[in-house]
């Protein structure tokens, strides 16, 4: 609208605007509102988004006042990620600047503030000559466009989720980690039989590091999230990530602890890098490699490199790997646990390996979440190592679950789910990607979630097993050496395929609940969990998640409203109290009744019509049981002359 000077007003579309009153009385005021302050469409457009750095790009729209210093440490930081993206062989890596390649402003805007890796020498390759752009800790929605416009398989839910597809591997490639052994990690580290970590070379890492690099140095822009790992002040970890996709971005900074921007200014150096290069494969010519895909972790570098998998809990499940390997050099105990806290400050810990309930039982309507999955327990109490929560969504209901129903809307990755294409409702219950559909989501999603996420020593360790043969009883006591046994023993049984119809359960054994990420040998972590839980008074406890009545197959799971029920049983202190009986072979003890609980269920035999097939089957699990400890019969649990290996030996099944 302009204003003519003979007092008319003319409207943008030509015609005379009727002027009411033009007095300057003040009762009546002008309707027409205040024109814009842009001069252009695009000056308008730009004023849409109010300028929030540091956790977005470098705009075009910085002032042009910025001072030294800001500038000084916006140099150093684009230092840093270079050096990062820096290719170690080749004479120079790619001119990295900050922003998106789609925004052209951005580009003209940092082009002469940009630094390269190191001044072209004499033999430059062609690959110098390009610029990759740096996507620095992007925000939520930024990602969600950057999904949306580039990344096919990206939509948004109805509840405002981002729906996005893992690729080829919808599951953790745990046969193809790799750890470089070099000589500190020999002696140090956990190989051979049963043990995680499968060697490979410093030189073979090299190779695929630079893989890595050179396929995100190809592209024209990388994402890179700069965050913490655990909420213990004084043993927090820096760490970087380095990806191809908005949605690996996204999902990290769901899973790690953001940074403030306060925080994020001062950050320099990272403690620990991820190179996640997961859509290009490795080469299988490459000395120990077994398959195209490939994570493999060096602690010397402080690095781990991803390719040939897309699925992002490598990532969250790899900086896992790296704690357990810091955290008890400190004294630390790093716990593959999911951990809450009551009204009056009594902690739980839920150790068990994937799909036994962690997430789903630390996440409770009545407690504190402290966190679902990974923790540290030092000498203040407990710290959850992550900023988010990574939940299993198979069969999810909002009546079962409706906390994690919840925190499924704007913010959340949602991998590898079905939903409708026009209303986008997603449907809990198909499984045609995978089973293993997942929700990644910010802690503070959760409503009662425990911010900062730490808490006192924990009163209750509460172990988790998916028993589908059906024979362990709904819930046992432990004493400490029960408590070691199962820990180190790590029981739960796979279902498998689904589809074929019934199929023998499948009895696994992971040390610690836990193997997949344990770099030190079992007995390490075990003998500070039984000098910890010694300490401090904690109560073991077994609990069954899998099945009653039956095997898969014949019998049912148990219901989760039940478990639940042992669960607050177990928190209030009641169950501690109750009257017990002992198991025959395991010798477990379980209690006569539990409130809102049949009592029947609570010993298994009661429940099998064929006691005959109870037995059989029982002493059949108490065999792999025994089979699988031999491993651990020759390692002495904590130091000087006690006589828990001992015990730990015998509190296993006898028969
Ligand atoms: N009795 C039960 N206790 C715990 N979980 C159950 C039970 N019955 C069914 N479930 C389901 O089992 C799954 C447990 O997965 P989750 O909590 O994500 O495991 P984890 O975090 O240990 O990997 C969830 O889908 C949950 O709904
Ligand atoms: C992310 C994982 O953890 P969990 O299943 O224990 O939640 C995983 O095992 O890939
Ligand atoms: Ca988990
Ligand atoms: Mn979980």
């Amino acid at each position: 609208m302009a204003s003519k000077g003979n007092g008319r007003v003319v409207n943008g579309n030509g015609l005379m605007k009727i002027q009411t009153h033009k007095k300057d009385n003040g009762i009546c005021h002008d309707d027409s509102g205040p024109t814009v302050k842009a001069q252009t469409i695009d000056e308008l457009h730009s004023l849409q988004k109010k300028r929030s750095a540091p956790t977005t790009p470098v705009t075009g729209t910085q002032p042009p006042f910025a001072t030294l210093s800001e500038e000084e440490r916006h140099k150093q930081q684009l230092q840093s990620i270079s050096a990062s993206l820096a290719s170690l062989t080749r004479e120079s890596g790619p001119k990295v600047v900050k922003g998106d390649p789609a925004r052209k402003s951005d580009n003209q805007k940092v082009a002469h503030v940009h630094h390269h890796v190191e001044a072209p020498t004499i033999s430059v390759s062609d690959s110098s000559l390009k610029f990759t752009h740096v996507l620095y800790n992007l925000s939520p929605a930024e990602l969600y466009e950057q999904a949306i416009k580039y990344e096919k398989g990206s939509f948004i839910t109805s509840t405002g989720a981002l729906a996005t597809l893992s690729g080829a591997k919808t599951g953790r490639s745990p046969r193809d980690k790799r750890v470089v052994k070099d000589d500190l990690t020999e002696n140090e580290l956990w190989w051979g039989k049963g043990s995680p970590n499968i060697e490979m070379d410093e030189h073979s890492f090299m190779v695929n590091r630079e893989r890595a690099v050179d396929y995100l140095n190809s592209l024209d822009k990388v994402f890179v999230n700069d965050q913490f790992l655990n909420w213990d002040p004084e043993n927090r970890i820096k760490v970087r990530i380095v990806s191809a996709r908005a949605y690996h971005s996204l999902f990290m900074h769901n899973m790690c602890i953001r940074p403030t921007p306060e925080e994020l200014e001062d950050f320099g150096t990272p403690d620990f890098t991820i190179y996640n290069a997961g859509q290009f494969p490795c080469n299988r010519y490459t000395h120990y490699m077994t398959s195209s895909t490939s994570i493999d972790l060096n602690l010397a570098r402080r690095e781990m490199v991803i390719l040939g998998t897309q699925y992002a809990g490598e990532m969250k499940k790899g900086l896992f790997s790296v704690m357990h390997y810091l955290m008890p050099k400190r004294q630390i105990l790093s716990l593959h646990s999911g951990c809450n806290m009551g009204k009056h400050g009594d902690v739980a810990l839920f150790f068990g390996l994937s799909g036994t309930g962690k997430t789903t039982l630390s996440t409770d309507h009545n407690r504190y979440l402290i966190g679902d999955d990974e923790h540290c327990w030092s000498d203040k109490g407990v710290s959850n190592i992550e900023g988010g929560c990574y939940a299993k969504c198979v069969d999810l209901s909002r009546e079962k679950e409706p906390d994690i129903w919840n925190a499924i809307r704007f913010g959340t990755v949602l991998e590898n789910v079905v939903f409708d294409e026009h209303d986008r409702e997603v449907d809990y219950s198909d499984k045609s990607v995978t089973e293993n559909t997942r929700a990644s989501y910010p802690i503070e999603y959760i409503p009662n979630a425990k911010l900062p996420c730490v808490g006192p020593h924990p009163k209750n360790v509460i172990l988790l097993a998916c028993d589908a043969f059906g024979v362990l009883p709904p819930v046992s006591k432990l004493n400490l050496a029960q408590t070691m046994y199962h820990f180190i023993s790590g029981y739960t049984a796979l279902v498998a395929g689904t589809e074929e119809g019934i199929k023998e359960p499948q009895a696994t054994f992971s040390a610690c609940f836990g193997a997949a990420f344990i770099m030190l040998h079992p007995t390490k972590y075990a003998a500070m969990l039984a000098d910890k839980m010694q300490k401090h008074g904690a109560t073991g406890w077994l609990v069954n998640t899998g099945w009653s009545a039956g095997s898969y197959g014949s019998g049912s799971r148990i219901k989760l409203q039940y478990t639940r029920k042992i669960i607050d049983a177990i928190h209030s202190g009641s169950l501690l109290n109750a009257e017990y009986k002992k198991t025959e072979i395991y010798g477990l003890e379980i209690p006569t009744e539990v409130e809102g609980v049949p009592s029947e269920i609570l010993d298994p035999v009661n429940t099998w019509s064929d006691r005959r097939a109870y037995k059989e089957t029982l002493l059949k699990l108490a065999g792999l049981f025994k089979k699988n400890f031999e491993t651990f019969t020759n390692y002495k649990i904590g130091k000087g002359s006690n006589n828990l290996t001992e015990e730990i030996l015998a509190a296993g099944p006898i028969f």
